[in-house]
């Protein structure tokens, strides 16, 4: 992920500097010098240069441009991503003190985590109580109730806040505890960076040394193999030895369809807790929040305006408000209801009805399974393409007017007895797994929300 935000970089301040008009001067002063140091799930660390820049730099980024910054990151990687900021002569200090595995520092130390995530700032609803209460629990008594603590849930549900508020809490309580927070992505990353430079051990030792581990976005390591069988070792390790291990993943472990089964057996054995989509009044509860958390002043009607019309993710619904506050800035105009109107055209238009088509099935149904549009197009018969395509058959059938013939020509050009076929597995099987049925609602929620 770090390397796309870096390669879009260059274009995200170009963005920036000319949609909101910002001068040379300003420009080569303040944005020029900041560098993508790290990305981590929706949060990306950004580098000050403050030797070169002066020590008000950080108030004055902050102040000016760190809204800016957000919307245009957002405009140009198309979701909102937090932006947390790094001083380089802090960094120095830093990386000269950090121990190889301790990883105390809570903020801007490899753990990286979100000082904002804490569970304080977590509104806790009906579609989250439940794992909010096992991860309190987990940071309360680490180690010993619930082992591995397994959380799940949609895109941008509040996954990754949960997990940095486990951590700050126990660090609160015990800044000597080794806490370790990583993303399955770079998990993967740092152990073919091992193996590549011959230190395995030391990768081993560093994960297995310490006494939680939080691996986010565990969905990653589906289907690779020699990660997850290093995770394995991993897991086995810190578990014997009683050591908390908290996993979030996009779905329960029995949806994972290519995971190791011994993989799958441990995280089953743990406790299993679900995060859903929050409803209306816990969508308004977080609006709320940011707002306070964020200084802001914003009328009722705009609130409900953004909570009625955006539903399923947390991130964008934050990112909307961001969205419209940044605009009435910058346009000096009152933030009222059609000023948010006007912000927020692009993500919801009321009066029109969104028109499914099998490629927009197709795009949702590959990105919650972790696989390509154009695997569910391919021949590919292995079980973790082939199931995916099947729901798209089932809800192409379901969702659109198009006849079974016309899907199976989509599809890669597939007969319409295959599309039948996959229909009725899909229909079946919904009947008989709840979790399934589930997993289809989302599915459905996501492509059509009305
Ligand atoms: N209950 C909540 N209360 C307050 N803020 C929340 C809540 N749930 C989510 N958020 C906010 O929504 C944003 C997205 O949440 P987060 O990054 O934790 O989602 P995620 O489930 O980890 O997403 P992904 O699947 O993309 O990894 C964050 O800014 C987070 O603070």
């Amino acid at each position: 992920m770090k390397n796309i935000i870096q390669s879009k970089w260059d274009e995200i301040l170009k963005y920036l500097i000319y949609e909101y008009g910002i001068t040379e001067v300003s420009y080569n002063t303040w944005l020029r010098p900041l560098k993508v140091y790290d990305v981590t799930d929706h949060v990306i660390t950004v580098l000050i240069n403050d030797e070169l820049i002066g020590p008000p730099s950080l108030t004055v980024i902050r102040n000016k441009y760190e809204l800016l910054l957000k919307v245009s990151i957002e405009e140009i990687m198309n979701e909102p991503y937090e932006v947390n900021f790094i001083l380089a002569s802090q960094l120095d200090k830093a990386e000269k003190k950090a121990e190889p595995v301790a990883v105390k520092k809570k903020n801007n130390g490899p753990n990286f985590l979100n000082p904002r995530y804490t569970f304080d700032t977590f509104v806790v609803g009906g579609n989250n109580e439940f794992a909010r209460a096992a991860a309190l629990a987990v940071a309360e008594n680490p180690g010993e109730i619930y082992n591995p603590l397994f959380i799940y849930g949609g895109v941008g549900l509040g996954k990754t806040h949960l997990m940095h508020s486990i951590a700050h809490f126990v660090l609160d309580q015990n800044p000597d505890t080794k806490v370790l927070y990583v993303t399955s992505e770079k998990f993967t990353n740092e152990l073919i960076d091992a193996i590549q430079k011959n230190t395995t051990n030391q990768f081993r030792e560093k994960y297995r040394s310490i006494d939680i581990l939080l691996i986010d976005d565990i969905q990653f390591i589906i289907g690779k193999e020699r990660t997850q069988e290093e995770f394995f070792h991993t897991f086995n390790t810190l578990h014997e030895s009683k050591k908390q291990i908290i996993i979030s993943s996009d779905r329960p472990p029995k949806e994972m369809l290519t995971l190791e089964d011994r993989l799958r057996s441990r995280f089953e054995h743990g406790l299993l807790a679900d995060i859903q989509s929050p409803d209306y009044e816990t969508r308004m509860a977080i609006l709320r929040k940011k707002e306070e958390l964020d200084g802001l002043k914003i009328e009722e009607d705009v609130m409900r305006y953004i909570a009625t019309n955006i539903k399923s993710n947390i991130r964008e619904l934050e990112g909307a408000l961001t969205k419209i506050v940044a605009f009435s800035r910058l346009k000096k105009r009152e933030l009222n209801l059609l000023l948010a109107e006007e912000a927020l055209q692009d993500i919801i238009s009321p009066n029109e009805k969104k028109i499914v088509t099998p490629e927009l099935i197709v795009e949702v149904v590959a990105e919650h399974h972790n696989i390509t549009p154009a695997e569910i197009y391919s021949k590919d018969k292995s079980r973790n393409i082939s199931y995916p395509r099947q729901i798209v058959m089932y809800l192409c059938r379901r969702l659109t007017d198009l006849s079974v013939t016309e899907i199976g020509k989509i599809l890669g050009g597939r007969d319409h007895s295959t599309v039948l076929h996959g229909y009725d597995k899909v229909m079946n099987d919904i009947e008989n797994d709840p979790s399934l049925h589930n997993t289809v609602d989302v599915l459905i929620k996501k492509i059509n929300p009305e």
